[in-house]
């Protein structure tokens, strides 16, 4: 199981140039703690989900065209699960990290996986975890969120974001290797709605995005699924 250190590898990242001086203090403050790691369970995107999906997700997904995940609170996602597609993947929203033993009220991995979970989400700052190794980067997606873009209505603009992707993509290059740099998955979280998201999927490191809110209204998340290109769905 999974990831690198997230507060390691933000805490070398530069803030962007192109932040705003209202907001460059805080950005690089939360900068430190803004990448998240998907790690694919078996073998994107990962999205709030409601108890049931809603129509137009499931019409979405049924195109073909994105990789889409979504991920409920742990309680939800066997529910979620069997109103699903097989085109739509499972993610858990946490899991416990260490090895095996008695820790009681802790979700495994393995436990999760055992359900049909495939993915989960690790570091993501409103848990602050910070994890230890990457022992293998094949399935793992990089999440960059401004902390003061989750939740909020503020979104960073497509060169705020563009910048910071680039650098983490700087980051994998010299610290692992070209080839997971051009390979993995680098996807933008805060406030994506319906009327930024092609915007900021046009940015040619965004290769997807980790919607929050939006993701709860059917109609509108099918638009952020859509405006991910042809180019970025197939990487
Ligand atoms: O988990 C969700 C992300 O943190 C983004 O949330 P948001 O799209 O509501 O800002």
């Amino acid at each position: 199981m999974a990831a690198a250190a997230s507060a390691f590898l933000a805490s070398q990242l530069p803030a962007p140039k192109s932040s705003p001086s209202s907001l460059s203090g805080l950005r690089h403050a939360c900068l430190h703690t803004d990448q998240a790691f998907f790690r694919k369970i078996d073998s994107h995107l990962t999205l709030s989900a409601p108890r049931t999906p809603s129509r137009p997700v499931l019409a979405m997904a049924a195109s073909g065209k994105a990789h889409v995940v979504v991920a409920p609170p742990f309680v939800y996602i066997d529910q979620v699960k069997n109103s699903l597609t097989d085109r739509i993947e499972i993610s858990a929203q946490n899991s416990w990290v260490g090895k095996g033993g008695a820790f009681t009220g802790e979700i495994s991995v393995e436990q999760l996986a055992d359900i049909g979970c495939k993915w989960v989400i690790l570091g993501h700052s409103e848990r602050r975890h910070v994890i230890d190794s990457v022992p293998g980067w094949d399935d793992v997606v990089i999440a960059y969120e401004p902390v003061w873009a989750i939740g909020t209505g503020k979104v960073a603009t497509p060169q705020q974001a563009q910048e910071v992707h680039v650098a983490v993509r700087d980051w994998l290059r010299k610290n692992v290797s070209a080839d997971v740099a051009s390979k993995t998955r680098i996807i933008y979280g805060g406030s994506v709605n319906g009327s930024n998201s092609a915007e900021l999927a046009k940015q040619e490191d965004i290769d997807g995005f980790l919607v929050g809110g939006a993701s709860l209204k059917g109609p509108e998340f099918a638009v952020i699924v859509n405006s991910v290109t042809s180019k970025k769905v197939a990487a």
